[in-house]
């Protein structure tokens, strides 16, 4: 998510100078994330094949979709024959004094009038569920793709990037589903229809309104163009304005702590004036064109006064006509003229579709960089025997964080990995996990190499507890759960109990349905760590990872943890990146790392006694540690 620091402090200083400011400031120094970097470009040309693609997911909802597409035909002409319509009733019974036949077409009219309302009703309802359902289908889709693509992808691609694919990419395909095909087809029926009917009763007159179709074209795009770059200035402004909120509240304390308040205070002062700036650009814009491109109709009534009323009396025979003609053509004028606005938003519309499709597709297709070979077997019920067996890992070509790892641990052992930060220890807990593959060697459960059997039931089998404890959303029960959905209540506390730690539990402030939230702000610590504890201990795996948290928590609930630690560990193998020294010293094989190799094995004792590289890591850890 971070943009380069070089990068970010200039866009820093544009946004300065944007809100015209003449002075240095010091704030400009701090370098600031800022994520209008982060855009991606926002229209794409149309595509045939990407349209084609986007109306597959409209074939399972195929009976709503081909019902809008005849209510979306029947639509486009009703308008015009409504005008129509206006024309005949004056021209017929009206010029006729035919007081039944008036009765007669304002019936029908009235008719017309209430079909049109009603297929218009018809055909927005359908068009907003039929773009919920392709919305529906390709979430759904990004999602399930998403859960099964390999932890490299996670590492690499931006947690924003994400993010924008599942909300305003499927957002903006949505519009373009609902809207712009059915609108545009619409508004093409309305037009033709309305031209075949102004060229049918009068072409001399229609040729000439035909002159004012491109002024009224190039006017609507070039409103387009302003507005749109202004209200891109606006986005801009306000995502510089929300992310410095969004810095400052929560790097509140070093604000204050290096009394940068007054500072921080100048330069968001710059930035509200700077969106103030942008959003009075906006509205003028639309103050130009708006009354320009209402002023059509006006222009449109007058030039067929002069051309229909005037040009008829001077120019007889050139340029006869009814009343009733004249009438219904200023309706058909009207409906002629509209869609060329409409299609022109609706054309620009479509562009932002396409690039929200384009990149959808493009994650879709991605194809993971590994996945379970197609003749991998689910794992059998294992005992936990573990081996690497002269394994290398890269990240990235040519940079090795792994090398010739080997060991063996036997069911029910526990493993610490220790070393110092960036030698490996997270790398191995991974390989073992199946989230990435080794480059070379082999890394074998119960004598399966992990290659030959599947993601699913190798996780199944095996536990895991993270450093940073990680909570969902949901209550502390939901989250014990986690590690086996199908369990009772009791049965969640019985694993508490079993961990000793009932009583940590029951003091939160509503039990086991404590709601968690985001951050998990309202449990500490300790009891977070305790929670994850819990999820694993219920999910009684046969194999269990364990990172564990290296801030500090208190002594007595240390004590209580370590506890409980030592009863979750049981009867388990057990790999722990280890920074307690009392889970170190329970541990029945210490693998040191450094570099990317192992230095040094064996237990603590011996290790001790060798008096190599983990004698002087303990020293130093000794020398550190409040816990010993
Ligand atoms: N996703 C990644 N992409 C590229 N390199 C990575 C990635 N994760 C880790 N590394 C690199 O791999 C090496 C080993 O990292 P690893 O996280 O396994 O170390 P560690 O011993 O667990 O460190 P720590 O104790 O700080 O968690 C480091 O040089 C690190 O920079």
């Amino acid at each position: 998510m971070s943009a380069s620091p070089q990068s970010s402090s200039q866009s820093s200083r544009e946004s300065l100078e944007t809100a015209g400011t003449a002075h240095q400031n010091p704030r400009e120094a701090i370098t600031y994330y800022n994520p209008v970097e982060d855009r991606e470009s926002d229209r794409a040309p149309l595509s045939l094949h990407l349209i084609r693609r986007i109306f597959t997911y409209t074939k399972p909802h195929a009976a709503k979709r081909n019902w809008l597409f005849f209510c979306t035909l029947f639509r486009g002409i009703q308008l015009p024959l409504l005008a129509w319509m206006i024309g005949a009733t004056i021209n017929g019974p009206i010029a006729g004094r035919d007081q039944h036949g008036i009765v007669l077409y304002s019936a029908v009219f009235l008719a017309l009038v209430l079909l049109t309302a009603f297929t218009f009703h018809f055909r927005q309802r359908l068009a907003l569920e039929l773009g919920e359902a392709v919305v529906y289908d390709m979430r759904s889709a990004l999602f399930h793709k998403l859960m099964g693509m390999p932890m490299s992808f996670f590492n690499r691609t931006k947690f924003g990037r994400i993010i924008s694919r599942m909300t305003s990419d499927i957002d903006n395909v949505r519009i373009g589903v609902q809207d712009v095909v059915f609108a545009s087809i619409v508004q093409g029926i309305q037009m033709l229809g309305s031209a075949v009917l102004m060229a049918y009763y009068n072409w001399k007159l229609f040729a000439i309104m035909l002159l004012l179709a491109p002024i009224i074209w190039v006017v609507n795009q070039r409103y387009r163009e302003e507005v749109s770059y202004r209200l891109r200035k606006v986005q801009e402004s306000w995502s510089r304005l929300s992310s410095t909120i969004a810095e400052s509240v929560s790097g509140i304390r070093v604000t204050q702590a290096f009394v940068r308040q007054e500072i921080n205070s100048g330069f968001f002062r710059k930035l509200v004036g700077s969106l103030a700036e942008n959003n009075v650009g906006a509205a003028r814009a639309t103050a130009v064109f708006i009354p320009l491109l209402q002023m059509k109709s006006q222009l449109f009534l007058g030039a067929m006064a002069w051309l229909g009323g005037y040009g008829a009396l001077r120019w007889q025979g050139w340029m006869h006509m009814e009343v009733g003609d004249l009438v219904m053509f200023f309706f058909l004028a009207n409906l002629f003229f509209e869609p060329i606005q409409v299609i022109g938003n609706q054309y620009n519309q479509a562009l932002t579709s396409m690039a929200g499709a384009e990149r959808f597709f493009r994650l879709m297709d991605l194809q993971p960089e590994w996945q379970d070979a197609p003749a991998a077997k689910p794992l059998p019920n294992i005992l936990g025997k573990v081996e690497f067996q002269q394994v290398d890992f890269e990240y990235e070509k040519g940079r090795k964080v792994l090398e010739e790892i080997s060991f063996t641990v036997e069911p029910g052992q526990t493993v610490a990995l220790v070393g110092h930060t960036g030698s490996g220890k997270s790398t191995i807990a991974g390989l073992l996990q199946k989230f990435y593959l080794p480059s070379r060697g082999r890394v074998l459960v119960d004598g399966h190499d992990l290659m030959d059997v599947t993601s699913h039931s190798l996780h199944s089998q095996m536990g895991s507890v993270q450093q940073n404890n990680y909570l969902f959303t949901g209550s502390v029960m939901d989250n014990i759960r986690l590690g086996r959905p199908t369990a009772t209540e009791s049965e969640v506390r019985a694993a508490l109990q079993a961990l000793d730690c009932v009583d940590m539990i029951e003091a939160l402030p509503q039990g086991l349905a404590t709601p968690v939230g985001d951050k998990s702000a309202s449990l500490s610590l300790g009891q977070r760590q305790l929670v994850c504890f819990a999820r694993a201990f219920l999910a009684d795996p046969r194999i269990l990872v364990l990172d564990e948290a290296t801030s500090a928590i208190d002594t007595v609930t240390e004590a209580r943890l370590q506890r409980a630690l030592e009863v979750l560990l049981r009867g388990r193998t057990s790999f722990v990146v280890a920074h307690r020294l009392s889970t170190i010293r329970n541990a029945d094989q210490v693998l040191v790392l450094g570099a990317g190799r192992i230095v040094e094995r064996g237990n603590h004792n011996s290790l001790l006694a060798a008096n190599g590289v983990y004698a002087r890591l303990y020293k130093e850890f000794l020398g550190l540690s409040a816990h010993p």
